[in-house]
């Protein structure tokens, strides 16, 4: 396969799929509102020139018939921004031109006229398509839309035979040009991507980074509160960092901050969500989690940072839990809540959990 159409096998997965469709529909969608814009006013003049050089069997109203629906699709894709919905109008943009086309060619006797306007749409329409099934319906709709007309009245075989080689030509054309596009705008889309991920996501540790934390629990937190669901904070501390560090240096450290997150990943469920805070700092919304519940979560994994060995002796970390059911603190409140806690936990000896009373 040419590398131009690769990248078509790289979006496998549903929901990067669908994530690219919509990434393409607020990316196109200007362009496709101008596009459409362009077509109605072309069909516009092109009915005005078409009455100026010769006489129509056909009402001027009855050509003009396509061009108020044209023109309240164009107007109505200027916000729509839902793959699917803008897929459907612009596919209906090109069905009613080639209809405009057929009424325009009635009155050609030779079926001349088909063939510029025919052949322009694919090929200007080529880059405005957002998927490959949208693509291909657009080019049937194309190649046969001038067929009624060309193959009225008196056939001329050859211009049938010319017009075909011609839009295939144009077909052709116009795939080389999306692929082009689409490729293109692949390859931003998942630079865009990447750039998003690295930048929520710490480099050592693989968590979310403070801010990125901070943005998912709150909208997490909201959520919950709409639903009249507790949730609890754990802000996790490593003990005796810096003395770490000190004596075996900073790459012993940055391997008991992996390890200390590896811990906090194999402990979560189902919505639960983990950030680092800061240096040594770690937070963990668990969502549905009673005050009890998130006592006992904070102490299972205070349990299971034993198991990782530092070069003096088993990591240990203070822990301090906050929950939101009565309070319903928003998620600062929450985080310092459970901050406190865990300086609590510090100062009444570390490697301990320390739970804030729910009362506000
Ligand atoms: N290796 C390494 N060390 C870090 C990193 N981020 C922060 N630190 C260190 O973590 C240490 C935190 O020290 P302190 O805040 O004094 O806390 P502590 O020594 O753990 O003492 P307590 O919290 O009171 O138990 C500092 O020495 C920081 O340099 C990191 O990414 N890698």
């Amino acid at each position: 396969m040419h590398a131009l159409f690769k990248h078509l096998r790289q979006v496998r997965d549903g929901g990067q799929r669908r994530e690219y469709s919509r990434y393409l529909a607020q990316r196109m969608g200007p362009m496709i509102h101008a596009l459409m814009l362009v077509g109605a006013l072309a069909y516009l003049v092109a009915v005005i020139a078409g009455t100026l050089v010769r006489h129509s069997p056909l009402p001027l109203w009855l050509r003009l018939a396509p061009l108020p629906l044209l023109l309240l699709i164009a107007a109505s894709t200027r916000r729509v921004r839902q793959p699917g919905l803008l897929s459907t109008l612009t596919l209906l943009c090109v069905a009613l031109l080639e209809i405009g086309i057929n009424l325009n060619g009635a009155d050609d006797l030779h079926r001349q006229s088909v063939v510029l306007p025919g052949l322009l749409l694919p090929v200007a329409s080529s880059v405005i398509w957002l998927g490959r099934w949208d693509f291909i319906a657009a080019m049937l709709l194309c190649a046969l839309g001038p067929l009624p007309m060309l193959l009225s009245g008196n056939i001329d075989s050859a211009l049938v035979f010319q017009y075909l080689v011609y839009m295939a030509i144009a077909i052709v054309l116009s795939t080389v040009l999306r692929a082009f596009m689409a490729r293109t705008l692949f390859e931003q889309f998942r630079l865009e991507r990447q750039l998003r991920e690295q930048a929520n996501t710490d480099g050592l540790t693989g968590l979310l980074v403070r801010n990125r934390f901070l943005e998912l629990a709150r909208s997490a937190l909201a959520e919950l509160h709409r639903q009249r669901q507790p949730a609890c904070m754990l802000f996790v501390d490593a003990d005796r960092f810096k003395q770490l560090n000190d004596q075996y240096g900073h790459a012993a450290g940055d391997a008991a901050l992996v390890a200390l997150a590896a811990t906090l990943r194999r402990q979560t469920r189902a919505g639960d969500l983990i950030g680092r805070i800061g240096g040594e700092e770690f937070a963990m919304l668990l969502p549905g989690n009673s005050l009890e519940q998130g006592c006992r979560r904070a102490e299972q994994l205070r349990l299971s940072m034993h198991e990782i060995r530092r070069p003096d002796g088993p990591l240990t970390t203070s822990i301090g839990v906050a929950c939101s059911q009565r309070c319903r603190d928003d998620i600062q409140t929450l985080l310092a809540r459970a901050d406190q806690a865990m300086r609590q936990a510090k100062n009444t000896g570390r490697d301990r959990v320390v739970c804030s009373p729910d009362d506000c």
